[in-house]
């Protein structure tokens, strides 16, 4: 069965994301496929769904962030919209205050996994808010930085708004943290690129999705694994697997574990409901056939 591909649209607060979402809607919509579109707000309104088409499936995430407290909601949501619907895409628009990293590790539970892909993280930037990053806090200058780092196509827009000289160090600085920088872009000329290569994909072709920044490995267990050699392996994971989580159970002892992993540490809940043995890997640049052939000698 084909999975519904799920694109995630980041950058800072005014920095362009819904002015992208809704020509990207509908160049989707003119091409018939089936979307919908997650629509993430810190406030407890949101301005921008009366801006989304009708023929678009449409959830609100109100009053908070996905990336932290409404979490557990967006997987909930994410679950809803394709039991209820068979969709081709499922656009998720962040709040300008989002970790990238978290809101993937939101939209990757081990329950999504089944049914949906990540395809790619596309990051809208203003060049003059690049240039004057100086003048933000550290947290957001860090957010900044982090939604251009880990972004599978970054797209700097205003660059028009300063000096060539501002320009070229805005351009430097930006292709040193990453190359896939797109400048110039005009929505038009972006929405006809990715109508072109959606002829060869089903999907918005950012990248193939075992080159994307970040990696999601899904690992299906067959059979309960060894405890010691299990935390033997997390104790060895390389530093660019950022997380691992899912559910998992342990030779000798029947109990079902909700196994969450993040910065070196690891916990367990007992789960009591009865779900597929499965881990949810996500990491930076993580090996595959590396992680698996570890994860298979664990029984
Ligand atoms: N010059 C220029 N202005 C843009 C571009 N994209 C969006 N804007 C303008 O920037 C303003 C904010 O755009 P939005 O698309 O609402 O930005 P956003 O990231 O969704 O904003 P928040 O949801 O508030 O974080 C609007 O006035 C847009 O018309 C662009 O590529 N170039």
């Amino acid at each position: 069965m084909k999975k519904t591909d799920i694109i995630i649209l980041t950058g800072f607060l005014g920095s362009g994301k819904t002015t992208l979402l809704k020509q990207l809607l509908a160049n989707d919509l003119e091409q018939g496929k089936k979307i919908a579109v997650v629509m993430n707000e810190i406030g407890k309104i949101s301005i921008d769904s009366n801006e989304i088409q009708e023929d678009v499936r449409l959830k609100e995430l109100l009053n908070g962030c996905v990336c932290c407290s409404m979490k557990d909601q967006l997987e909930i949501q994410l679950l809803s919209l394709i039991q209820q619907n068979e969709l081709d895409i499922i656009y998720i628009e962040t709040t300008g205050v989002a970790n990238t990293i978290d809101v993937i590790d939101a939209c990757t539970s081990s329950l999504t996994v089944e049914k949906m892909l990540l395809s790619g993280v596309i990051t809208t930037l203003d060049a003059s808010r690049w240039f004057s990053k100086d003048t933000l806090s550290p947290a957001y200058r860090l957010l900044l930085h982090q939604q251009v780092m880990y972004s599978d196509i970054v797209l700097l827009n205003r660059l028009n708004q300063l000096n060539t000289a501002q320009g070229e160090l805005v351009l430097k600085e930006l292709k040193s943290i990453n190359p896939k920088i797109i400048t110039e872009y005009s929505i038009d000329a972006l929405v006809s690129n990715i109508s072109h290569q959606s002829k060869q994909s089903s999907s918005i072709p950012i990248s193939a999705s075992s080159s994307l920044k970040i990696k999601t490995i899904v690992y299906e267990m067959t059979k309960p694994i060894s405890k010691q050699k299990f935390e033997h392996f997390l104790r060895n994971a390389p530093s660019s697997l950022l997380r691992l989580k899912g559910y998992i159970q342990f030779t000798k002892d029947p109990t079902l574990y909700n196994v969450q992993y993040a910065n070196g540490f690891v916990t367990y809940e007992k789960e009591l409901m009865k779900l597929p043995m499965r881990l949810v890997l996500i990491g930076e640049n993580i090996d595959e056939t590396e992680l698996v052939s570890e994860l298979d000698q664990l029984s």
